[in-house]
């Protein structure tokens, strides 16, 4: 037999089978030498066990197998899916045969035996795949159990399996966020239906003030990495926006950009639809981690206060109206009994912190109607005002729909917008296409028409108050 001691040096970034060949094949022998004995003694069982454990003591590597199905359940494992989704994008590069996917893109992972190499701090260390196939007890069947193993030099125990599987298992699962299809939930009552979110708003095509939007990447992004923070100070994992401003200026269009930047699932939640507060608190254990929440023009979802019934009434009853005939908002929301105080426990009660990582945001037209207890500061942590179009919001909206950066025509838009109230929806409206040549100067010309209109009519609504005014002053 030849037998080669190894470099000690290189020993812990010698591949095990490297490792067997220079030890002039002392485990293959013994194997075979094992498969005789096996054969043909008969206490094999007993001498089995001492062999083993003499394997074990002279391999100097160390095996960890982490199956694709586990529990009572056989459901599917998280470590698995989260090694799948790291080899995923470690193991493209390498392995010669991989099975492909199609997630939001398509997704390469490694084939069943296939082997990778890695380094992690200078340690070597190989990903295989495999399977085993396993008679099933119950049904009579054949399942397929699937692995991954991980070998790596006994000498590097506690890096590997402390550091190196924690970044395994983290980067995997990051990847598995970003690599799934998002879903859009509604309710409908007390239950949540999903479709595939596909709303391809980004924070690049919003139009709003540059600085204005990267305050609120830099937030989202902060909210986004600070679980670590979130339990140190014992506060739920969850941030709470206000979205306030006129229709039509781009809230909901956040909102989808704020799912899409963040790779969130999102709910929109219906409250009018929501019977009562048990119902509610249903629909929102169900919502997963990663996600937003967004209740929309939350001033006209529920009357949560009765105060504003009582004030709605006495408006009412002074304009001539028979309060007790239910206008449109009031038969929407009648049927619900969620209250204030059962939202405000959703918002910082004890089941908001399930799951974690959530965005809750409400949109509104009216921020003055809501109830300061609902949009005080630790609820709704950030407050976001949406306004008119302004030349900086055009700038962008133009650069999005004519691939204009700059035009002769800009300068008297510019001049229009600081002199008009108009919504980013209404000046894209005038920037879609209307031909096939392309010719951008039609919709800056019809946009700049619209807002010489929109000013004469605000003028000459501003004269017919003032006339209003001074004759009421008269009257006195
Ligand atoms: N700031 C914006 N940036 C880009 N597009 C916008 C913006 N505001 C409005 N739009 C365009 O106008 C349409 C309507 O906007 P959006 O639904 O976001 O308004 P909103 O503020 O949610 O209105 P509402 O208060 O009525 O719900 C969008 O589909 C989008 O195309
Ligand atoms: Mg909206």
């Amino acid at each position: 037999m030849n037998l080669t001691t190894p470099d000690p040096q290189n020993l812990s970034n010698m591949k095990p089978g490297d490792m067997f060949a220079q030890s002039g094949s002392l485990i293959a022998t013994l194997m075979f030498l094992w498969a005789m004995f096996q054969q043909y003694f008969p206490y094999r069982n007993y001498i089995e066990k001492y062999f083993r454990r003499f394997v074990t003591f002279i391999n100097p590597y160390i095996q960890i197998k982490f199956y694709e199905l586990t529990g009572e359940r056989l459901m599917r494992s998280e470590a698995y899916s989260a090694i799948e989704n790291y080899l995923s994008t470690k193991a493209s590069t390498q392995a010669k045969r991989l099975k492909a996917d199609i997630a939001q893109s398509l997704v390469l992972s490694m084939d069943d035996h296939e082997e990778v190499a890695h380094e992690y701090k200078g340690v070597k260390l190989w990903w295989a795949s495999g399977n085993n196939t396993m008679e099933e007890q119950s049904v009579s069947s054949r399942r397929c159990e699937r692995y991954y193993k991980l070998t790596f030099h006994k000498s590097q125990r506690e890096l590997i399996i402390g550091p190196y599987l924690h970044q395994v298992l983290n980067e995997g699962k990051a990847i598995k966020v970003k690599n799934r299809q998002r879903k859009l939930y509604t309710n409908s009552g007390s239950y949540w239906s999903h479709v595939v979110f596909e709303h391809p708003a980004t924070f690049q095509t919003l139009a709003m003030e540059a600085e204005k939007k990267q305050v609120i990447i830099d937030d989202l992004i902060t909210f986004s990495k600070a679980e670590e923070f979130y339990a140190r100070i014992g506060r739920a994992w969850k941030r709470g926006y206000l979205l306030y401003g006129p229709p039509g200026t781009g809230k909901s269009t956040m909102i989808a950009a704020m799912a899409n930047f963040l790779g969130y699932d999102l709910y929109d939640l219906e409250l009018t639809a929501v019977k009562n507060n048990t119902e509610l608190r249903k629909l929102l254990i169900e919502t997963s981690s990663k996600s937003i929440i967004m209740i929309e023009d939350i001033d006209c979802s529920l009357d949560f206060t009765g105060q504003r019934k009582k004030k709605k009434e006495k408006v009412e009853e002074e304009e001539g109206k028979d309060p007790q005939t239910p206008g449109k908002e009031e038969r929407d929301t009648k049927n619900s009994q969620v209250t204030l105080s059962g939202l405000l426990n959703f918002i910082d009660g004890l089941w908001s912190a399930c799951g974690g990582e959530k965005l809750v945001v409400f949109t509104t037209n009216y921020v003055e109607k809501l109830d300061p207890a609902l949009i005080r500061k630790g609820r709704m942590d950030k407050h976001v005002e949406f306004s008119y179009c302004n030349f900086e919001a055009f700038k962008v909206l133009a650069k999005n729909y004519l691939k204009l950066e700059s035009h002769p025509l800009f300068a008297t838009i510019c001049e229009l917008l600081v002199e008009t109230k108009m919504t980013p929806a209404d000046v894209a409206e005038h920037l879609m296409p209307r031909n096939a040549s392309g010719d951008t100067e039609i919709q800056l010309k019809s946009l700049i028409e619209a807002l010489q209109l929109t000013k004469e009519e605000a003028r000459l609504k501003a004269e017919e108050d003032a006339k209003k005014n001074e004759s009421k002053e008269s009257e006195r």
